[in-house]
């Protein structure tokens, strides 16, 4: 379980997260939507240990991570996709598959990763993880290494930016079944009403603070009826 308590974080001259706390259970489902600007990569990012907090608690699974480095805390459990993928240069897709589960991985185990979002690991190992692979094929590899964890706590951040819509399909196929299989907890953010309808609590982030947050059932009518902040909330964004 993933607690976060009063999480503030601010650049020069902008607070960009003002007391921001949320709780992702175990084998729970929680998806951060708003407003873009609102601070949710921001979040995922001070979640993953790339940006560190001004104050506030995190917590994972009772412990206290703030301290903790990007390095130890995946070794503690947590998988994060980037909303834009980082390119290696020189890294092959089996590299990266292996280095986000800490093994080698047989060419079946490489398979069942990469179909799990679409794509046939004979013709993808071997290929290098930059200039060749599309923006669509770069980010569902990605989405496969945080899969193929089955870590603590996995984040995704806009995981349907850039897919298209057969991929996007079984993406909520895939996010439906890491939920029943996986006993850790999933921090999904995203702007898709298909996303937001598998989510166990939906928290919205908006102006840095948390604007809104419920159970799914409570939320959507919400969100779609546009009576959150009393504005419509842009959620429909993109095609899938
Ligand atoms: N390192 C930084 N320095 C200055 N401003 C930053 C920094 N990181 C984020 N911001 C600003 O903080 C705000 C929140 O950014 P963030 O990327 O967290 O938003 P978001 O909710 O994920 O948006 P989107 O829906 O567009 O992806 C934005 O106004 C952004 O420009």
């Amino acid at each position: 379980m993933l607690v976060l308590k009063d999480i503030c974080w601010r650049v020069p001259e902008k607070e960009i997260l003002d007391s921001v706390s949320l709780t992702v259970p175990d084998g729970k489902c929680v998806v951060v939507t708003g407003p873009n600007g609102g601070g949710k990569t921001s979040l995922a990012k001070i979640i993953a240990g790339i940006e560190q907090p001004d104050s506030g608690k995190l917590l994972l699974d009772g412990r206290i991570i703030n301290r903790m480095s990007v390095t130890e805390r995946a070794r503690n459990g947590i998988a994060y996709a980037f909303q834009q993928p980082v390119r290696f240069k020189g890294l092959t897709v089996r590299d990266l598959m292996e280095l986000a589960v800490g093994e080698a991985m047989d060419e079946d185990a490489l398979c069942d990763s990469l179909s799990q979002v679409g794509l046939c690991a004979r013709e993808y190992i071997d290929r290098e993880v930059s200039g060749s692979l599309s923006g669509g094929e770069i980010k569902r590899i990605e989405i496969a290494t945080v899969l193929a964890r089955r870590a603590r706590l996995s984040v995704f951040d806009e995981p349907e930016a850039g897919i298209d819509l057969w991929s996007f399909n079984n993406l909520i196929d895939v996010f439906r079944k890491l939920r029943s299989e996986v006993d850790g907890s999933i921090l999904v953010i995203s702007h898709q009403r298909r996303i937001l309808e598998i989510a166990d609590e939906i928290v919205i982030i908006s102006g840095g603070r948390v604007s809104a947050q419920g159970s799914r059932e409570e939320m959507l009518p919400r969100l779609f009826d546009g009576q959150t902040q009393g504005r419509p909330c842009p959620l429909e964004r993109g095609g899938a």
